[in-house]
């Protein structure tokens, strides 16, 4: 009889993979780690105090397209950490007294100033209630999502997931948007934007794509920008 036991091929071949897997993370933390050293964005968030390099992808597009108007009430939907609520609270004027800025997010967030944040899953049934009751009753002037979802890895997948958050931002950007406000979010390019585009220019004046220089010129991560929102019914 042989001395080895039946699970033993599969124990080993498991051991194998296990290391693999693991080589595979330690290499792909490696190199995340060596591009958020050498990435002036990460650098210029923390010399300027914003949670997020992603900050300067909202700041860019704010710059190009003056979205954030003294005294507008913004819904910055996949908030955390709160570096689009820093920039958006602080552009708009929002304070604690008078909130202007509400923020949704699954993830905890540390409060920023002048942001309503709520923690909840932006998909849930209620979400929309919750964040038009935190709105005090206003309509908004800006609707933002810079939502992702878990990214899988599989291109086809993440590009499904970030397509359905974004066009569930649309259908509430619909429903509080006031006439003439704005919609931005994220969406991957992978085929199906271009239904999306299409969609929005039902509703908006002016429909396109940006992409900001903070955003990595070798990730598949677009925005699409809608300006001009015609109303509800129009
Ligand atoms: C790229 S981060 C946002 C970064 C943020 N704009 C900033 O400047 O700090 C994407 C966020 O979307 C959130 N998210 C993804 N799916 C969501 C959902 N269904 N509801 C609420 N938040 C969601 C994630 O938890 C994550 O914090």
């Amino acid at each position: 009889m042989s001395g080895r036991r039946s699970g033993g091929d599969g124990g080993g071949r498991n051991i194998h993979t296990k290391v693999r897997a693991s080589k595979k993370r330690t290499e792909s933390s490696r190199r995340w780690l060596e591009r958020q050293l050498n990435d002036p964005y990460v650098q210029r968030a923390k010399i300027e105090g914003f949670r997020s390099r992603a900050a300067f992808k909202l700041i860019e597009i704010d710059e190009r397209y003056s979205l954030l108007r003294p005294g507008a009430r913004v819904v910055d939907l996949g908030a955390a950490p709160g570096g689009w609520s820093q920039v958006a609270a602080d552009k708009v004027g929002s304070s604690d007294a008078d909130p202007l800025v509400v923020a949704i997010d699954l993830l905890d967030m540390e409060p920023v100033p002048g942001v309503v944040f709520m923690k909840k899953d932006f998909l849930d049934d209620d979400a929309p209630d919750a964040l038009k009751a935190a709105l005090g009753g206003h309509q908004a002037d800006l609707v933002l999502s810079d939502m992702a979802a878990h990214a899988t890895g599989h291109r086809k997948t993440d590009h499904l997931q970030i397509m359905h958050l974004c066009e569930v931002a649309h259908e509430f950007a619909r429903e509080v948007l006031a006439p003439g406000g704005h919609f931005l979010a994220k969406v991957l390019r992978g085929g199906t934007e271009h239904t999306l585009l299409a969609a929005l220019k039902r509703d908006f004046a002016s429909v396109g794509h940006v992409k900001p220089a903070a955003s990595r010129q070798d990730s598949a991560e677009l925005y699409v920008l809608a300006r001009g929102f015609r109303g509800e019914g129009e």
